[in-house]
């Protein structure tokens, strides 16, 4: 009989407690073999509500129809959340949902005063809802993603992005499951306490760290911190237990009532290339609050144009064209008294996510230092 008590002990020494005693955590009920037939304690039944789950539309492919159902391309946003409900299966089963129209344009369209509209749709969501599910472009999902996870604590809801990579009227429409798999998701406890999620062709993954990197396939988003869970055959598979993105910086916004746009500094991003100059640079200087640039590799832009960032008196977040990786502090470029004046490192942040943090930062009126901890985070700086 084997026993379900295995020891093991560390082989680093200089780890705490290094003697750990693994024990076979799952429930003697649930080790038995189960019932096709689910039984419901009548009681019980009576006394659960269902989970209340807000949906916030605002466009995307996945509220979109194009010309023929072969057309993949050129297509105009035009459904409501309540056409993209009645093409899924019936979910009163699993949740009560309640919707609201936040806009219904494509993601290229998403500004300032939209993504106000969301984050405000959001907030006020969180006291009354068990979920929140958010219908987006996937073209700009993850930079809303990003800055929903930095500015709002969601606490225990689950905040679920959802978007598709076909337009509606598609063979093999991809929205539908989608949206399917991403209510399901947000509806169930074991969501509780990831903060922003996006579901999308099957997977779970953190809004902080994911990336779209395929223009055209369903499998167009990817994020090499790891897939946080599966949905397979209506079920919800995680991985890992709870968990947050570490080191997200938190910021609190204070909007006074009547507001209608964020108005955060301008920050813009250059994009680095073999044989660039400071010509670019120099032009925005004077233009914007920040610049972002997306350099070759870990940091790599020609020596010349480094020379030209250690002028600047704006922060300049060096972040990388390469879709994975990040950018060490120590690749920053330095003055002759080893000092990085207002060059920062953006660690494993893009450049877009990069640009909206830095944003932040400067709407919080940050020096350079407390920018540079706020970056740290992601272990840049
Ligand atoms: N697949 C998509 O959703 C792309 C679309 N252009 C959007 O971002 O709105």
């Amino acid at each position: 009989m084997p026993n379900n008590t295995l020891e093991i002990t560390t082989i680093c020494s200089d780890v705490e407690n290094s003697q750990f005693t693994l024990q076979s955590t799952v429930p003697e009920e649930e080790m038995r073999v189960e019932n096709t037939t689910p039984v419901i304690h009548p009681q019980l039944s009576q006394r659960r509500s269902l989970p209340r789950i807000k949906i916030l539309g605002t466009g995307g492919t996945i509220a979109s129809k194009a010309a023929s159902s072969s057309a993949t391309a050129d297509y105009k946003v035009d459904l409501t959340i309540q056409d993209m409900l009645d093409s899924i299966p019936d979910i009163s089963r699993i949740c009560e949902v309640e919707y609201e129209q936040i806009c219904n344009v494509d993601s290229k369209n998403i500004d300032e005063p939209i993504l106000l509209k969301i984050y405000n749709g959001i907030s006020e969501s969180l006291q009354k809802f068990d979920g929140i599910v958010i219908t987006h472009g996937t073209d700009s999902l993850a930079e809303t993603a990003f800055f929903i996870e930095s500015t709002i604590d969601a606490g225990e809801v689950p905040i679920v992005f959802v978007g598709s990579m076909r337009p509606s009227s598609s063979v093999s429409a991809d929205g539908p499951m989608n949206l399917y798999q991403a209510i399901c998701i947000a509806a169930d406890s074991k969501s509780r306490n990831r903060g922003v999620l996006v579901s999308l062709n099957d997977q779970i993954s953190a809004g902080y760290y994911i990336t779209k990197t395929n223009a055209n396939s369903l499998d167009s988003f990817n994020v090499r911190q790891g897939y946080l869970g599966n949905f397979v055959n209506n079920e919800i598979h995680y991985y890992y237990p709870p968990v947050k993105p570490q080191g997200c910086h938190k910021f609190k916004l204070n909007i006074p009532t009547g507001t209608e746009s964020f108005n955060f500094p301008d920050v813009c991003i250059i994009y680095g290339h073999q044989g660039i100059t400071s010509k670019l640079l120099n032009i925005v200087k004077s233009e914007y609050e920040g610049i972002v640039i997306a350099t070759m590799g870990a940091g790599s832009m020609p020596d010349n144009v480094n020379v030209d960032c250690l002028r600047v008196e704006i922060p300049i977040v060096y972040s990388k064209r390469s879709m994975d990786g990040m950018i060490p502090r120590a690749n920053l470029p330095r003055n002759s008294n080893g000092d990085s004046n207002m060059c920062i490192a953006s660690g494993y942040l893009s450049p877009e996510k990069s640009r909206i943090l830095l944003q932040l930062c400067l709407a919080c009126n940050y020096g350079i230092d407390e920018i540079r901890h706020v970056f740290r985070g992601v272990y840049g700086g």
